[in-house]
């Protein structure tokens, strides 16, 4: 992998995702953001899952400019700032499943994914952002734009995971042992929950979190055509 000047934010507060990036020994920080993911009435899983990391990419520059520290460090002026949001989604094509706001909530899921097969779904938006030459950041809404976006792609990965069918005493002691309440859908493939899972299909990484390939090949493409491009491993 060709190392770049341009930087990437890993604008996200989940160690699986920090640990997938890792995996492609590429130079990234990571900003934690913290949203409102509660879905919308009706709202379908693709527009939910869009509108997510959209959200979140405009909460890391928010508090980019918030903090200007950026500027300070002597950092690139081109910033790439990904985002990433995992959801289940059930054979119906419309039930987001996500995070469980509790136990009722874990095992009215489970109950739908037991002997059946969901895919999860994860996005990624790229956002390519770029510091206003200094003296000429202006003020909107009463915080210093110093940001202007000069790109944005977004992917969204697919995959079908079936699981065995589930008792009341694999879902309680599922429960006790904490895993599952901050993973979408309430459980964890690379955990414990990896005993419910009995096929895949398609990519592993994006069930954890965030699809690396895809990934990858969105930075790549992104900052193709610039000194700082960036190749596969
Ligand atoms: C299905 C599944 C999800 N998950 C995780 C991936 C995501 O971290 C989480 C879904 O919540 P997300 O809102 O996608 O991510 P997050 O809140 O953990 O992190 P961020 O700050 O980027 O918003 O579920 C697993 O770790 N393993 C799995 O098998």
């Amino acid at each position: 992998m060709k190392r770049r000047a341009m930087d990437i934010i890993l604008a996200s507060g989940s160690p699986r995702r920090r640990e997938l990036l890792a995996r492609a020994q590429l130079d990234f920080r990571v900003l934690s953001v913290d949203i409102d993911e509660t879905p919308q009435d009706d709202e379908l899983p693709k527009d939910y899952i869009e509108r997510m990391v959209a959200t979140k990419a405009m909460a890391a520059i928010e508090q980019l400019n918030g903090t200007l520290e950026i500027d300070e460090n002597g950092t690139n002026e081109l910033i790439i700032i990904l985002t990433s949001d995992t959801i289940g989604v059930l054979p119906d094509g419309k039930t987001v499943l996500v995070k469980p706001t509790g136990h009722d909530h874990a095992y009215s899921m489970w109950q739908q994914m037991s002997d059946n097969i969901h895919e999860v779904w994860t996005a990624v938006q790229a956002t390519k952002i770029q510091r206003l030459p200094k003296g000429t950041e202006h003020n909107a809404s009463e915080r210093t734009q110093a940001f202007q976006i000069i790109d944005q792609q977004q992917i969204t990965e697919r995959t079908a995971v079936t699981f065995i069918p589930l008792t009341t005493e694999m879902m309680s002691n599922y429960w006790d042992s904490g895993e599952p309440v901050d993973k979408a859908g309430g459980y964890g493939i690379q955990g414990l929950g990896a005993a419910w899972v009995s096929r895949i299909n398609g990519s592993y990484t994006n069930v954890v979190g965030l699809p690396l390939a895809q990934t990858l090949a969105l930075i790549k493409d992104m900052t193709e055509g610039s000194e700082d491009i960036v190749d596969p491993l």
